[in-house]
């Protein structure tokens, strides 16, 4: 076993996703069997009790894996020293809002932490956002700590990519491992684009095995709208599995195989996305970092549905720009 724990900040820790999410990271399934964690768990003063009452089931868990656990509502202690950063703490949405609404409630948390990641987190820190409205979430964060590489701001879709992965494979009635080459575009919104395209399905291409009128079209707005079904039937917005998809993006990037997964990173222009807005895109990680897959085929209609969310992506930045939340 590797001596030298990996440090793991949570913030939200005390709600309902940093609960989901921390007993499976203390016991190695996000960075592996080999790798012990220090969890630092950052709340505000209201939701301490709830990180602490989980820290207390984390240490009666007796996980050999997790080297300590510590509490602190100071981004700045926090962050201490972090190399993973998982940012879930904000507030989720309720029945009938947009995850854009969020933007002037959620947005003044952002700029803080990314701060005090830029001054006291690890030289190798890697941040996911899953707080939304997760992408311009990330794009604040990331413009805050100007010394740390773009490349390690991130924002989550992997929840998408896998909803969208589970669907497709319902649809065609194969196994989820049959199924290749999802790829999630644009926001974490209701105008994102899980594309197909390029996918396969055992081996043949996804669009001759389900009706490419039900891919380009139920199946889109389904995906786009899952976290609404979830919190329409659950009565809250999604837990147990954004906690699952956030474990999956960082156990993918920091150990990745390489296999086509998706993830918002800060665009350099690939694919006609502005640079800088964080939008999702087809990725894989190679050697511990984030490469977007270059080279696919855009057809007139996934250029038009990406243009679609990517232009939401860009009235973000604007909003946000102006209420002077980019810092
Ligand atoms: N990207 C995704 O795929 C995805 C999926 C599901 C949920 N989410 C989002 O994740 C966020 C958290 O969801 P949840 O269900 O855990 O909510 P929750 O209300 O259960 O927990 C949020 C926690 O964040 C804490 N918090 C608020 N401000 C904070 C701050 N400045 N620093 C540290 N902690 C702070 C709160 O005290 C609370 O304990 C929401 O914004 C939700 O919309 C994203
Ligand atoms: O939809 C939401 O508000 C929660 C989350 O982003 C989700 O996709 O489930």
């Amino acid at each position: 076993m590797t001596a030298i724990p990996t440090t793991v900040t949570i913030t939200g820790a005390g709600g309902q996703i940093g609960y989901a999410a921390m007993f499976r990271i203390a016991s190695g399934a996000m960075l592996g069997a080999d790798r012990p964690v220090r969890l630092r768990l950052l709340e505000i003063p209201q939701g301490m009790r709830g990180a602490e009452g989980a820290a207390l089931e984390l240490a009666d868990c007796a996980f050999p894996l997790l080297a300590g656990v510590e509490l602190s509502d100071d981004p700045a202690v926090a962050f201490d020293g972090a190399n993973v950063a998982l940012l879930v703490g904000s507030r989720p949405r309720t029945a009938g809002m947009e995850r854009g609404e969020l933007l002037a409630a959620n947005g003044a948390i952002f700029g803080p932490q990314g701060r005090a990641i830029g001054e006291h987190a690890a030289a190798d820190v890697r941040v996911a956002v899953v707080g939304n409205p997760a992408n311009t979430n990330a794009l604040i964060a990331q413009q805050h700590a100007p010394d740390v590489p773009a490349e390690r701001f991130t924002a989550l879709t992997r929840l998408d990519h896998n909803r969208a992965v589970g669907l497709l494979a319902a649809e065609a009635g194969a196994r989820v491992e049959e199924i290749a080459g999802v790829a999630i575009w644009g926001n974490h919104s209701a105008t994102q684009y899980p594309d197909v395209s390029h996918a396969t399905i055992a081996g043949r291409a996804a669009l001759e095995v389900v009706d490419p009128a039900w891919a380009r079209g139920a199946f889109v707005e389904r995906v786009a709208q899952r976290g609404a079904e979830i919190i329409e039937v659950r009565g809250g917005s999604s837990v147990a599995s954004a906690a699952n998809a956030a474990i999956e993006h960082v156990r993918d990037w920091v150990r990745g195989d390489g296999a086509v997964t998706s993830a918002a990173l800060v665009s350099r222009g690939e694919y006609g996305v502005p640079e800088g807005l964080v939008s999702s895109f087809p990725v894989r990680s190679v050697n511990g970092a984030w490469e977007v897959v270059e080279g696919l085929g855009i057809d007139t209609f996934s250029r038009g549905r990406i243009d679609a969310s990517v232009a939401e992506l860009a009235a973000e930045r604007e909003a946000v720009r102006e209420l002077g939340l980019l810092g």
